[in-house]
């Protein structure tokens, strides 16, 4: 690599100027657990209606990130920003209510629930809302239109997902893939600006993950959504992400797209000479 290519790339590597929109801004986030650094200075930028990919060896800080910037963890220091706004700390629950959210494992209880009903009572669906309003007299009409709504929704988010022939079926006998899929269509249904995936494919057969990236980038493609994805296979990143972080010992290591992140010869050395 040729002196110049080296310092553009290595300052590709340090700031987020590069991207026009970002509609989320991570700067210089810092996570401690006790005397562990965990993240140390995390600097990047998703750009609006992009596919990010953020990846690492082992212990680089992935999943702290993700966690800070979810709401799970409150950082240590540093700024986290969405759509111009500070969110730093801010809880699940608020950050879903600005377009923010995170796909979650289908909690036991759930389990036991059927898949229409998980979507359904979905973070940020009406019908908690509903049901406390059905007691409420005068309203009982707004409760069946705004329940009906939700049940339409629903099904649509099933059918977009392709298991809506599984909406009678308990979330806990899903296999894993599908799942993956459920937590997606729950997501779905708080209408988000953005969706942070977690090893969305870990445990997916090939059909599955296929359909599930492919609804990732139709989403993307035809509703304008962001996705920032930490995903170990490489492939998936790789072919899938038009972006790509790659974090070590708890920072920004390292940015760009597939073919960057492919020569670049400090990201190779940070996962010990193994095949990225
Ligand atoms: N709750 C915690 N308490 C103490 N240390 C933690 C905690 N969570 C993470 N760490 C440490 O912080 C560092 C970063 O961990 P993190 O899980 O964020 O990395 P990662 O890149 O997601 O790794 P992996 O790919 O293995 O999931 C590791 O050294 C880890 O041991």
């Amino acid at each position: 690599m040729s002196e110049p290519e080296a310092t553009a790339r290595q300052e590709t590597a340090v700031t987020s100027d590069a991207i026009d929109s970002p509609l989320l801004v991570v700067d210089g986030l810092r996570k401690e657990f006790g005397g562990v650094v965990a993240v140390d200075g995390a600097t990047f930028s998703v750009a609006e209606g992009s596919l990010t990919g953020l990846i690492g060896p082992n212990g680089a800080g992935k999943s702290t990130t993700f966690n800070c910037i979810t709401g799970i963890h409150e950082p240590t220091g540093g700024r986290v920003t969405f759509d111009g706004q500070s969110i730093t700390g801010l809880p699940p629950y608020t950050l879903a209510n600005r377009g923010l959210v995170r796909t979650f494992q289908i909690a036991r209880e759930l389990s036991e629930m059927t898949v229409l009903e998980n979507v359904m009572l979905a973070p940020g669906g009406q019908v908690g809302e509903s049901v406390i309003r059905s007691v409420t007299p005068g309203l009982r009409g707004d409760v069946i239109e705004a329940e009906t709504a939700v049940r339409d929704r629903a099904w649509e988010t099933l059918e977009f997902f392709e298991i809506d022939h599984l909406a009678h079926e308990n979330a806990g006998n899903l296999s894993g893939g599908q799942r993956k899929l459920l937590e997606m269509a729950r997501v779905l249904m708080t209408d988000p600006e953005m969706i942070l995936l977690d090893e969305p494919l870990a445990g997916v057969n090939p059909t599955l993950e296929e359909k599930l990236l492919e609804r990732i980038h139709e989403l993307r493609r035809e509703q304008g959504l962001t996705f920032l994805l930490v995903e170990h296979d490489m492939d998936v990143i790789m072919n899938n992400c038009e972006h790509i972080i790659v974090m070590h010992q708890g920072s920004v290591l390292a940015e760009g797209d597939a073919e960057t992140i492919k020569s670049d010869e400090r990201v190779l050395e940070a996962y010990l000479g193994g095949d990225v």
